[in-house]
């Protein structure tokens, strides 16, 4: 019998090509491009279909993928109906899984994925993928205006990705710096390995579901607070904290019930993650420009990373990339909530470049287990027990 490792730790569950990383030494890399020259020279539409492709694209190819983008941006009115029914409490993360589902209804087709174990209709895989990767922003800033009872803005074709979130989502278009904030922050969470939810992208797409289903089973379990949900747990903490004076105290009262810090520790990750190093900076540089403020949040994350350096470092446990990122967004003026499904609207590029990957050499996902439950027994009837 196989030794069994809780939360699959260290078990190589799939060989892929488009992401690595060192977690001794904080390094992550795209199809083998340090993330930071990423950020600092690239786009998410290129970065995209880098991790889609394999290889940085040419002038022609960007231009012509970031058109069919921009062509993809419209919900249909159908979905926006939808969309007005649902509870208006309802959360970010909610909304997208039903929507992105509801998608595959909208845009049917999927004969491909039928009866075999691969994929070779390539034009189906490059022609869904865009339409997904598309319609994640408009859907998500769209939300904000639904469950607001204001009327949507509707997506600009002319903008990028991150430059059009931000205009649906405010109502007027980004500055300058502020695009190039959030354009770093979706190149930044577009793809990290076998994390939770793209293993679980991988499960789904193993079976030769939908794209639809493959982003959906993603989206569910990229919401939770261990993985993705951490984002909107962070500022929460922050203010909940309320000032740097307070951290050592909180901190220690929390070590000792045995709860969780939001947005620190990595599986992978033994030092800062690199991630987490870049968000940080740009939040310096949000400061820079704000002429030396923004306000106690950034100062008690600081103390925090400081007293948690202190008091966890030994057991490896440092920022997360969830931990400096919603400190952006709250200066961007999206709520907190919409957090994790920002964070949706960049990984829909690592998913689907691992659901191409998955489906070009398919094999089911199916595991085993070790059964601790009782041997065989008679059944007794109702009236007897
Ligand atoms: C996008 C992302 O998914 S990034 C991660 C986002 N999640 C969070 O920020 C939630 C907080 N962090 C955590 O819960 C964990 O660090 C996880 C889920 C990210 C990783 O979990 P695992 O790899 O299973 O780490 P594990 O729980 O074994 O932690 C190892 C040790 O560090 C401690 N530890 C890890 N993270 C934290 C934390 N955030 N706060 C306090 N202690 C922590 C554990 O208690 C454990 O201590 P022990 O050895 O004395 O029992
Ligand atoms: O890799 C992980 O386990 C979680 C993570 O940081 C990510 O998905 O970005």
């Amino acid at each position: 019998m196989s030794d069994f490792l809780p939360g699959l730790e260290g078990v190589p569950a799939t060989k892929s090509a488009i992401s690595f990383i060192d977690g001794e030494k904080g390094i992550l890399s795209y199809r083998g491009y340090p993330l930071e020259t990423l950020a600092e020279n690239s786009t998410f539409e290129e970065t995209t279909l880098l991790l889609l492709d394999g290889e940085l694209p040419t002038k022609k190819a960007l231009n012509d993928f970031s058109q069919q983008l921009k062509d993809n941006y419209r919900i249909k009115y159908h979905i926006r109906q939808m969309m007005r029914h649902f509870p208006h409490t309802g959360h970010p993360m909610d909304m997208l899984q039903t929507a992105v589902s509801s998608l595959g209804m909208f845009y049917p087709g999927t004969e491909c994925l039928t009866d075999a174990n691969s994929c070779e209709d390539l034009d189906y895989v490059r022609n869904m993928t865009v339409n997904i990767i598309a319609q994640m922003a408009p859907l998500v800033a769209m939300w904000e205006h639904i469950r607001n009872g204001w009327d949507p803005v509707n997506p600009k074709h002319d903008l990028s990705v991150a430059e059009n979130l931000l205009y649906m989502f405010n109502g007027e278009e980004p500055d300058p710096l502020m695009a190039k904030i959030m354009d770093v922050c979706l190149i930044l969470h577009a793809e990290h390995t076998l994390n939770a939810s793209t293993f679980a992208a991988l499960v789904a797409g193993s079976t030769l579901a939908t794209p639809y289903s493959v982003i959906s089973a993603a989206i569910g379990t990229l919401s939770g607070p261990l993985h993705g949900g951490a984002n909107q747990r962070v500022v929460g903490m922050l203010q909940e904290i309320g000032s740097p004076k307070n951290v050592e105290s909180w901190v220690d009262e929390k070590l000792k019930n045995k709860e969780v810090i939001w947005g620190m520790g990595h599986r992978e990750y033994k030092v800062k993650d690199p991630r987490a190093t870049i968000l940080h900076k740009l939040v310096e540089q949000l400061v820079a420009e704000r002429g030396g403020h923004l306000d106690d949040m950034f100062d008690t994350a600081l103390k925090l990373e400081e007293v948690c350096a202190d008091r966890l470092g030994h057991k490896g446990v440092y920022p997360n990339v969830d931990f400096y990122s919603g400190i952006l967004y709250s200066e961007m003026g999206i709520p907190e909530d919409e957090f994790t499904a920002l964070f949706a609207v960049a990984r829909s590029a690592g998913w689907l470049a691992h659901w191409r990957e998955q489906i070009s050499d398919n094999r089911i996902y199916r595991p085993t287990q070790i059964y601790v439950g009782s041997d065989m027994r008679d059944y007794t009837p109702i009236e007897e027990r």
